[in-house]
């Protein structure tokens, strides 16, 4: 693993495995975000283009659901950072409005809407190409200490 001068792993080296977004993970999704401002409201709105297989197949054509909240999960964290804000999931709701297809173009989008303190109260939607609305979530994350996240994660010591 790469270092910093200080010869401990940076927080993007110890994201690398994230299973959604990490490029070190051989069965992570991958998944790259744009980031821009919400035109109305200014806050951070992040977005990115998902297309995917039948590995992650639920009912068959469609995308399965516990795919679609970690979607959504990693979206909305993805809006912690320009809020200058390490932060975990506390509570996300999630709505399947219409079932989501695979091997299609769906656009994934997530904006930041309010803070109260350490809660950061995020948004995010799932659509197709015709732009159908085919989910959305709602996410409370709740800021946490960088102590709680190991710098040293290895398969050793987790037992595998
Ligand atoms: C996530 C860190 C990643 C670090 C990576 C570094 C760099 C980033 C670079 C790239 C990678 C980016 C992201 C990749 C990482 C993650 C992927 C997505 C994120 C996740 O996948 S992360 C995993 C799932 N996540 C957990 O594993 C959390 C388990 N959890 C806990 O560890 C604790 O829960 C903790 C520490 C979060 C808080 O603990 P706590 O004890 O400090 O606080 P508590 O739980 O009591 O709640 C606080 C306030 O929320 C209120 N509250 C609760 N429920 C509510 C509701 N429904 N509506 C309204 N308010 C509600 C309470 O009422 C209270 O409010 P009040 O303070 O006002 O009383």
């Amino acid at each position: 693993m790469p270092m910093n001068d200080n010869s401990a792993p940076t927080l993007d080296e110890q994201a690398g495995h994230c299973f959604a977004c990490g490029p070190a993970n051989p069965q992570g999704l991958h998944l790259h975000f744009d980031r821009s401002e919400h035109p109305e409201t200014g806050h951070p709105t992040v977005t990115a283009t998902v297309n995917l297989t039948r590995i992650y197949e639920g009912p068959p054509g469609y995308i399965h659901g516990g795919i679609i909240a970690t979607l959504f999960d990693e979206a909305m964290s993805k809006l912690n950072r320009p809020l200058d804000t390490l932060a975990m999931t506390r509570h996300m709701e999630v709505d399947y409005l219409r079932p989501s297809p695979l091997y299609q173009d769906l656009t994934l989008t997530a904006t930041h809407e309010r803070r109260e303190g350490r809660k950061l109260f995020h948004s995010a939607q799932l659509h197709n190409a015709e732009g159908t609305l085919l989910a959305q979530a709602e996410g409370l994350f709740i800021a946490i200490n960088p102590a709680m996240i190991p710098s040293n994660i290895t398969p050793e010591k987790a037992g595998h």
